[in-house]
């Protein structure tokens, strides 16, 4: 559930990158993805027939300030997505760092402070720091998305032992792993950690198959989930006989 709205998938799939938009069209239905994010520069590329084809795919569309450096550049971006889409639903990034696209944390915070304010339901890319998180939440935020890994890396959970402390310090917010996601064992386990959702988009379009690799993921993050459900065993240190010795025949 994301400000409100219920899901029933909880992968979130990117739409930069594919072969093409007939790939890209039929790796959004094997994801089984219900949300699709596109990037406003993105759509600026491709115009209004990129639109077009995302209107008709019938998901809901989470546009993204991916590219913008600045306070300023992110808000002005999400004003256009609002009237481009007709939501007020936004991914905001405000990248700091051009080598590991890591995002910036005080302007990210500013930046999510307008955009609540003004009536914006904000969806933050930001890193896994506990303080950071508290500030997005002060500022209006009730769903956030900390980063595996950078963005395009495939690195996966880089610091699961901070992703862990997040989920336990935010039980009540929605919290999806964003970007860094390389492979469908990876994506199982944000979910197996019991984290809402995952947002990737390069693991599946860079795929030699695009449209098999939804699938994967889309099957892996519902099963992690289920995973997560059932309640995982705890690891153990030594080693517990899983079969009984009770009433074994004697041998001898
Ligand atoms: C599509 C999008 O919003 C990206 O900015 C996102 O963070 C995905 O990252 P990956 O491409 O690493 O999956």
């Amino acid at each position: 559930m994301f400000y409100g709205i219920p899901l029933t998938s909880r992968l979130l799939l990117g739409t930069a990158q594919y072969p093409s938009p007939a790939i890209l069209g039929e790796a959004i239905t094997a994801s089984g993805a219900e949300v699709i994010t596109v990037s406003l520069r993105r759509e600026g590329a491709g115009g209004g027939a990129f639109r077009e084809l995302l209107r008709d795919t019938g998901r809901r569309i989470l546009p993204n300030t991916a590219g913008c450096h600045s306070v300023r550049e992110a808000v002005t971006t999400a004003h256009m997505a609002r009237e481009l889409f007709a939501t007020n639903w936004i991914k905001l990034e405000v990248i700091g760092h051009a080598d590991t696209l890591q995002p910036d944390p005080f302007a990210l915070v500013e930046a999510a402070r307008i955009l609540c304010s003004e009536g914006f339901a904000v969806f933050p890319y930001m890193t896994e720091d506990l303080i950071l998180a508290e500030r997005l939440v002060e500022a209006g935020c009730r769903v956030l998305m900390p980063w595996g890994a950078p963005i395009g890396s495939g690195q996966g959970l880089r610091n699961p032992e901070g992703l862990r402390s997040l989920r336990a310090h935010f039980p009540g917010i929605a919290l999806v792993i964003d970007a860094g996601i390389g492979a469908p064992s990876q994506a199982a386990a944000a979910m197996e950690m019991g984290f809402d959702a995952v947002l990737l988009n390069t693991a599946v379009a860079k795929a030699r198959d695009p449209v098999g690799m939804a699938r994967a993921f889309g099957q892996a993050v519902a099963a992690g989930r289920l995973a997560h459900e059932a309640g995982l065993m705890l690891r153990r240190d030594m080693a517990v006989a899983s079969t009984p010795v009770f009433g074994m025949a004697e041998l001898a």
